[in-house]
């Protein structure tokens, strides 16, 4: 059986080559350049050049693979989308044509001349079509997760993952506005979490020319030592994603003495996974939104192989094996093994409460 090394490398050079087309597009970003989808959230062109290019990498890698993404380009197959369109296949080719780094092989699809034309991009960003399902591999890319908060110029994350048969085995989060050191923010931005199933969890700071090769690969794990008064959540920004009232109450019934630490995307479990908060708390604010999941089979593994545990309010793993959402929405715990048991508590004893009043 594969030990998933190849994939893993595969998908931190896509995550990488991605993370640094979105953050130059951050700074270009122009008003035209960002549509309201169906379900009324941003999308940019930072997120389509994004999940083209990543899409591309691992298809040329892995060309068997089906990808579940969350982006599809029919919005730009139509003249209304034509400029959008032009931006980003240029965006996108330029990201695929940057030299080569170290360990990457011109086979994966990248490295001068390999340009791509419209068409195969778009097709590109369409194979992430792929409805999901309980057997066989797959790859799920969010290109950019936290839309809101990239545009606000705080977090977001770039993030990869390989599902075999229903469970994650492979996850990649790039994360360009995350402090690489959280004690001493001034030191720099930009970092790449990893984690291979079995083989635990490792951050990379982007400034590393490759992983491992200057000192700036980390192991991480999640310290087992935390009391419950000295947590702080990890949860959403957009009050809308997850109840905030919802886990106030649950730190009252933890007595928990820290306010929460409000931060987009998937950099939460990221955070979680190397130390940070202590705890990720992701209940629905309402019915009827199934949460999807390129956003959470990446940071699953993560703090998983960092020592800790994430289940749904009923204690079940997540269920990655259900198409491209997770089903039913029973939200997220995510914290260090020692406490998950306590705060899942805490989460059923709040639900009960909040039943008991209607
Ligand atoms: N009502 C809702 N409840 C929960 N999650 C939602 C939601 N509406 C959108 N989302 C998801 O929340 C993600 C961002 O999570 P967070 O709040 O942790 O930053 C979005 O990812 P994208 O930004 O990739 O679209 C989107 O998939
Ligand atoms: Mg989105
Ligand atoms: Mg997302
Ligand atoms: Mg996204």
């Amino acid at each position: 059986m594969s030990d998933f090394s190849q994939e893993e490398k595969v998908a931190i050079a896509a995550v990488k080559r991605a993370s640094i087309l979105t953050s130059s597009v951050f700074e270009k970003l122009v008003k035209n350049e960002t549509l309201v989808k169906g379900d009324k959230s941003p999308v940019t062109v930072g997120d389509f050049a994004a999940q083209a290019v990543i899409s591309t990498i691992l298809h040329n890698a892995f060309p068997n693979d089906p990808i579940v993404g969350e982006e599809d380009a029919s919005d730009l197959r139509v003249e209304s989308g034509k400029a959008m369109k032009d931006r980003i296949v240029a965006l996108a080719n330029e990201a695929l044509t940057a030299p080569l780094t170290q360990g990457e092989d011109p086979a994966w699809g990248v490295g001068p001349g390999k340009e791509r034309t419209a068409d195969q991009i778009l097709e590109a960003i369409d194979r992430g079509n792929y409805p999901g399902g309980s057997t066989g591999r797959m790859w799920t890319i969010d290109p950019i997760d936290g839309t809101k908060g990239f545009l606000r110029g705080e977090q977001y994350a770039v993030c990869v993952s390989l599902i075999v048969d229903a469970k994650v085995q492979v996850g990649v989060i790039g994360c360009p506005n995350l402090p690489v050191d959280p004690a001493e923010p001034s030191k720099g931005v930009g970092c790449i979490f990893t984690a291979v199933r079995g083989k635990g969890a490792r951050q990379i700071a982007f400034s590393s020319s490759s992983p491992g090769a200057d000192g700036a690969t980390i192991s991480l794990s999640i310290p087992q030592t935390l009391e419950l008064k000295d947590l702080s959540f990890l949860e959403s920004v957009e009050a809308a994603h997850s109840s905030h009232s919802f886990n106030d109450r649950v730190a009252a019934i933890l007595n928990v003495q820290q306010p929460p630490t409000r931060m987009d995307s998937q950099a939460k479990y990221a955070c979680l996974a190397r130390g940070q908060g202590g705890a990720y708390l992701r209940m629905p604010t309402g019915v009827g939104y199934k949460e999807k999941i390129w956003d959470h089979a990446p940071g699953e593994i993560l703090v998983t192989e960092a020592g800790g545990i994430v289940t749904d309010s009923r204690g079940e793993p997540l269920n990655f094996g259900l198409g491209r959402t997770l089903g039913e929405n029973y939200g997220v715990i995510a914290a260090a093994k020692t406490i998950h048991g306590e705060i899942l508590a805490a989460v059923q004893k709040a639900q009960n409460e909040a039943k008991a009043k209607v």
